[in-house]
């Protein structure tokens, strides 16, 4: 499997009376590949998987599937946790195209520990592994060595990397992956200079609302349109900073239903709904971007 482009990882909507609102999640999931997107993530932190029951989840990752399908585009899921068992369990019953395990978050084994737990997962696994790698919100920093001994355990393709500021770690990951690997940006805001470095694409909860424009900044970087690249990427990331000035996913929910493609702006607790402010600040971006493009 060749990852490329840019994925986006789903929100899942919540209808009026607080169910999941099937319908809304297929027009998003069709819209978002219409303006070219290459692939879906069902369940990825955006979806809010943590807080869906166990059907829910298989509902929300049916709905994708069949969208995907109608595209011929692969579908990531989201899965993984603390426990090595029971992320073999998980992804044994994975229904998508690649299996986007995160590293198990909490417990905090070490390098070697996450190494032992991804050789097990990816072994088990009947799909291809992306790593998800998000320190911030696992607890487990890991050194560049780490990450490519990650990258060289079979049946591992890519990596989500969400590592935050790019840094001389960045450089000499991307500067010396196996050839095939894919590196795909998952900090909204930085997805411009890791594209630059060499990743293939980016998981960018953003991309919901700017689909066409990120999946333009991704040819930019990749056709070497060096100054169309700097110019959008810059205007870009300032959506991204809208977007994540309150915990994700609420502004992006905020905005999709301001928009009117999502029937509330709900999120489940322990998240809270984004501010007014917060949501009059993206789409102040979103306006300025649109106007930029004029
Ligand atoms: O759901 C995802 O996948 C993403 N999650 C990140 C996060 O919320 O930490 C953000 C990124 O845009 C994609």
């Amino acid at each position: 499997m060749q990852l490329s482009g840019i994925f986006v990882p789903l929100v899942t909507p919540f209808a009026a009376d607080g169910s999941v609102a099937l319908d809304a999640l297929a027009a998003l999931a069709g819209r978002v590949l219409e303006e070219g997107a290459a692939g879906l993530v069902a369940l990825g932190t955006t979806g809010e998987p943590a807080t869906l029951s166990g059907a829910e989840r298989a509902a929300v990752v049916d709905v994708c599937r069949v969208v995907c399908a109608r595209y011929g585009v692969p579908l990531l899921v989201g899965t993984g946790g603390s426990s090595t068992a029971g992320t073999v369990e998980a992804v044994r019953a994975v229904r998508g195209d690649a299996a986007m395990v995160v590293v198990p978050p909490y417990t905090r084994p070490g390098a070697a520990g996450v190494l032992a737990h991804v050789r097990a997962v990816a072994a088990a696994s009947p799909v291809p592994v992306v790593v998800y790698h998000v320190p911030y919100r696992t607890g487990q920093p890991l050194d560049v060595a780490t990450l490519l001994r990650l990258a060289a355990v079979p049946n591992v393709v890519g990596m989500k990397l969400s590592d935050g500021a790019v840094s001389g770690d960045t450089v000499a990951l991307l500067g010396a992956l196996p050839p095939g690997f894919a590196v795909l940006g998952g900090d909204d805001t930085v997805v411009g200079p890791l594209l630059a470095l060499g990743a293939a694409g980016g998981i960018l909860a953003s991309a919901h609302v700017a689909t066409g424009r990120f999946v333009a900044l991704h040819e930019a970087w990749r056709d070497g349109e060096v100054r169309r690249a700097r110019r959008l990427g810059a205007r870009l990331a300032a959506v991204s900073a809208a977007l994540f000035a309150e915990p994700n996913p609420a502004v992006v929910k905020a905005v999709l239903h301001a928009e009117g493609r999502i029937p509330t702006p709900h999120v489940r607790l322990p998240l809270l709904p984004a501010s007014a402010a917060a949501l009059a600040a993206a789409r102040d971006a979103l306006a300025g971007l649109a106007a930029g493009a004029r």
